[in-house]
């Protein structure tokens, strides 16, 4: 990647601009992208799906369709560089259809978003609740409406860091008032989310990307709901759950939330109160690493026999660190839940 970014800002030194100072996660979101793109070959409508929400997001960087003839050229030249045993003229032939054809799905996705949306939202931080040394619930209110369907999550920009993103899952469903809460760890050499738990208070401003994420809820199902969420991977699947809560169809949702420590269950006080006003939702919180007064100990895939009573019937969805996400769906799948009901977001999500 870095032979990449070396070779695109040689040739075109402005692009240089619209990227953060530190290129390290920017290697990676690209890397992943291009992953995706290239896995996704076979399956032309998620493919399609992933180019139209790459191409809205691309637009709060300030991508525009002239910018893509360079990154294939750029691309190409490492392509060549890193692969040359396997590189033919055929090779390049499909390569750069390939690429021309994600570029342009992109470029019109954006060009169609900027008819009626605007790149990037700004949002004033109405709520700042410091949950734990590490974590913070922030509630924002931005300045015109975000739509979005819960499950998704939106990239954000600190005033610290300008031109530095991260991708947020939002926490809530939609509300009348247009807020909306994430749930934000400050990691070591985390840039945004220290940012955001920090040094961000009161009354200031952060820039929203457009909402994105395709883990929501099956519109054509009335199967109960298992939620899943590990640490902060709470937040989208809260989401899922007010949502599943304000309809009508009476679907039954268990929500398993899980943390370390006891001190780790930030929500749960929310969670509790959410739970004392639906009889349809129950809450189960798993503590990994300590016996914890009202909860069950250990990690999620451990638990779960004891929380399914074997059918398989439900709709499940996991959020959290990977390898939990990972772990979970494994076990899930053995409990006789089929994978096809079983959702998740990994490549694409953050906090
Ligand atoms: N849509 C999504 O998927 C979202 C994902 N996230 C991601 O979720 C993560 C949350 O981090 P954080 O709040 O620090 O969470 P923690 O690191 O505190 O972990 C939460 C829980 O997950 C457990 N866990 C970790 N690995 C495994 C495993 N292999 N098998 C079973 N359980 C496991 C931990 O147990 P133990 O450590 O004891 O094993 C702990 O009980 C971040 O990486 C964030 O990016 C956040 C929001 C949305």
């Amino acid at each position: 990647m870095r032979y990449f970014y070396g070779r695109l800002f040689a040739a075109r030194p402005r692009l240089r601009t619209l990227f953060p100072p530190a290129m390290g996660d920017q290697h990676d979101r690209f890397f992943n992208a291009l992953s995706r793109i290239v896995w996704s070959q076979d399956n032309p409508e998620e493919l399609a799906r992933h180019l139209e929400g790459l191409g809205r997001g691309h637009r709060k960087y300030g991508v525009l369709r002239e910018h893509y003839p360079a990154v294939e050229e750029a691309l190409t030249a490492t392509l060549r560089a890193f692969a040359s045993d396997v590189w033919t003229a055929e090779a390049e032939a499909a390569w750069r259809a390939a690429y021309r054809s994600a570029a342009d799905a992109m470029a019109g996705a954006a060009e169609r978003d900027a008819l009626d949306a605007p790149p990037w939202w700004v949002a004033e931080v109405v709520r700042h609740e410091r949950r734990a040394f590490d974590l913070a619930v922030l509630t924002l209110r931005p300045e015109r409406p975000l739509p979005f369907t819960p499950g998704q999550h939106v990239s954000v920009q600190a005033a610290r860091w300008p031109r530095v993103w991260r991708p947020y899952s939002i926490a809530n469903a939609p509300r009348r008032d247009g807020t909306i809460c994430l749930h934000v760890r400050a990691r070591p050499a985390g840039w945004v989310g220290g940012a955001l738990v920090r040094h961000t208070g009161l009354g200031d401003s952060v820039l929203l990307g457009p909402p994105d994420g395709t883990m929501t809820l099956d519109p054509g199902s009335d199967r109960p709901l298992l939620l899943i969420g590990g640490g902060t991977g709470l937040a989208p699947v809260k989401a899922l759950a007010e949502q599943a809560l304000a309809s009508d169809a009476g679907r039954e949702v268990l929500l398993v939330v899980a943390a370390r420590t006891e001190g780790g269950l930030y929500d749960l006080p929310a969670l509790r109160q959410l739970e004392s006003a639906h009889a349809r939702l129950q809450v189960v919180p798993v503590v990994s690493r300590e016996p914890a007064a009202g909860a069950l100990t250990g990690r999620v895939p451990d638990v779960l026999p004891q929380l399914l009573d074997g059918s398989g019937g439900h709709d499940a969805y996991v959020a959290g660190p990977a390898p939990l996400v990972r772990a979970t769906v494994t076990a899930l799948q053995r409990l006789g839940v089929p994978l096809t009901r079983v959702h998740h977001d990994l490549l694409t999500a953050g906090d």
